[in-house]
């Protein structure tokens, strides 16, 4: 079957996978578990976030680099104790050819432990700084939960952007810049709304200071999705490397002194992908917000058939050509089928399930009046536009497109974040499919417990018969930037019951990936 065969709300699991194989997005690379084959059309994808975001990071001085993808078990050596947690991610490379290697190397899971030696060689004074560079790469992580297209990948394409700043200052505000460049990605280009906040100290990651966090929403499931993370690593990765700088402004008489640098990275990975197609997509298939389609118009030819001459056909599909080329001289990336042998509906269905934002069907009866019909593939709406009025309405009409899929999207994640103050309204809330924020200490051993309470136990899966797995606990995801009222005066308690210390910050928690 070509089509859709599952529903997005009875499977959404069983959907997802069914929609990136028939849009022709992945292809399982069934040699080896975990990894996928990125198609054209996720490329495509990939390709037009490459390009938007190497245009907002050039304007801050980022250059381009590349490092190797191998490092060795030494090198990791320096970073030992926040790497022990990723150890078991490391694939190894232990032979070359029958040889068996003297010193077995990894493939990168990240590329901090092969950069920073030479950050520490390449940085010598203050006017070293600020170092900035950027690789578009992929990493390999030997994930043993299980994998999916996109969202959880034993290997994915991603940029891993590694500066290095005199203060803390400096560098705090690039990893605010570089945040809001994740969320313009998400917000501008995939239509997809996200939450700005900080990672609490047991999410953030370990061997840094910091971490900023964009964090999607999936309705589906209702679940939290990490959507992009810029850290700030502050001094840890530069005394572990030794990446310092003669101090700049030695104080009056003194010898100057040395500062290790202040370092941030940043990342993104083609996860983001996964996200715009769990939020967008539906029961037809794949839809594709129009600022990231490959294709984003395809007219049909309709109404023509073993009646019409062969003069006529010529015609119709030559004035379908000539739309093409008005289309791609104001910047729509337009296309036509006239592949003989299928219906109209067929081609619909076929079109629908790749995704396409916006479909145009001609026939004889609309050349008449000079019009073509169209449909919109998000919302299904049909209408006609004067061809007089193609290279106007089409763009207007994308731009549309494009804006109702955020503010759809916006809407959903708006009314599915709620506030609690009542505990006993969190697992509740949920089961409802929402992510919820609550009055936090922001305590590590406090966030165990409240995945714990929240963790459904076997007694209340009723029974045998009932396969679901307990509930899965909530986790945090985020601080949000964006406080709500409430707890400024330091008088509110953490929300969870067994805790008792005085909240600190609203939290994000949800079910996560
Ligand atoms: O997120 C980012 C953004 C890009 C640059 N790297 C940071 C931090 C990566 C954290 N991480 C993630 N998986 C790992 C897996 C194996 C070894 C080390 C690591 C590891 O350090």
């Amino acid at each position: 079957i070509i089509g859709m065969t599952v529903s997005k709300a009875d499977n959404f699991s069983a959907w997802y996978q069914e929609v990136v194989l028939k849009a022709e997005m992945v292809e399982y690379y069934n040699e080896i578990s975990g990894f996928f084959i990125l198609r054209p059309a996720s490329m495509f994808v990939w390709n037009t976030i490459r390009k938007w975001f190497q245009e907002q990071i050039e304007t801050l001085d980022v250059e381009e680099a590349s490092f190797p993808s191998l490092l060795s078990s030494k090198s990791l050596e320096k970073e030992k104790e926040h790497v022990e947690g990723f150890a078991p991610e490391l694939a190894w490379v232990t032979k070359a050819g029958d040889k068996d290697l003297e010193n077995p190397v990894a493939l990168r899971p990240t590329s901090e432990a092969i950069m920073y030696p030479y950050y520490s060689k390449w940085i010598r004074s203050h006017r070293d700084l600020p170092l900035r560079l950027n690789q578009w790469n992929s990493v390999v992580r030997w994930e043993s939960k299980q994998t999916t297209p996109f969202l959880r990948a034993r290997e994915f394409l991603w940029q891993e952007g590694h500066t290095a700043h005199l203060t803390e200052e400096l560098a705090g505000e690039e990893v605010l810049q570089i945040l809001e460049f994740y969320a313009g990605v998400y917000e501008q280009l995939l239509a997809v709304p996200v939450v700005r906040g900080r990672k609490t100290e047991k999410e953030k990651f370990a061997g840094g200071y910091y971490t900023t966090t964009v964090e999607g929403y999936i309705p589906s499931n209702g679940r939290g999705v990490q959507g992009g993370t810029s850290h700030c690593l502050g001094q840890n990765f530069s005394k572990m490397y030794d990446v310092k700088v003669e101090d700049p402004t030695p104080k009056e008489g003194e010898k100057a002194g040395h500062i290790h640098v202040w370092q941030n990275s940043w990342g993104l990975s083609t996860r983001v992908i996964g996200v715009m197609v769990m939020i967008h997509g539906d029961d037809k298939g794949l839809v594709l917000p129009p600022r990231v389609s490959k294709l984003q118009v395809i007219m049909v030819p309709v109404g023509i058939n073993k009646s019409t001459s062969k003069e006529d056909k010529e015609k119709h599909y030559d004035e379908m050509q000539t739309f093409k080329n008005t289309l791609k001289k104001v910047g729509v990336r337009a296309d036509y089928d006239t592949r003989d042998g299928y219906t109209p509906a067929w081609k619909f269905n076929d079109w629908e399930l790749k995704g396409v934002p916006l479909r145009l069907e001609y026939g004889p009866k609309d050349a008449a009046k000079s019009v073509v019909s169209f449909a919109r593939r998000d919302t299904g709406e049909k209408g006609t536009i004067e061809i007089a009025s193609l290279t106007t309405e089409i763009p207007a009409l994308l731009e549309k497109i494009q804006s109702d899929m955020y503010n759809k999207a916006e809407a959903s994640f708006r009314s599915h974040r709620i506030n609690i103050t009542n505990w006993d309204e969190v697992v509740p809330a949920l089961d409802a499919r929402n992510v919820v924020l609550i009055p936090h200490c922001l305590a590590e051993k406090c966030e165990d417990k409240i995945k714990d309470l929240t963790t459904g136990n076997q007694e209340e899966a009723a029974g045998p018969a009932d396969a679901k797995a307990p509930s899965m606990g909530m986790k945090s995801l985020c601080i949000p930037f964006e406080q709500p009222e409430g707890i400024e005066k330091g008088t509110t308690k953490c929300l969870n019951p067994e805790c008792g210390a005085l909240a600190e910050k609203w939290c994000m928690f949800g079910r996560s990936y």
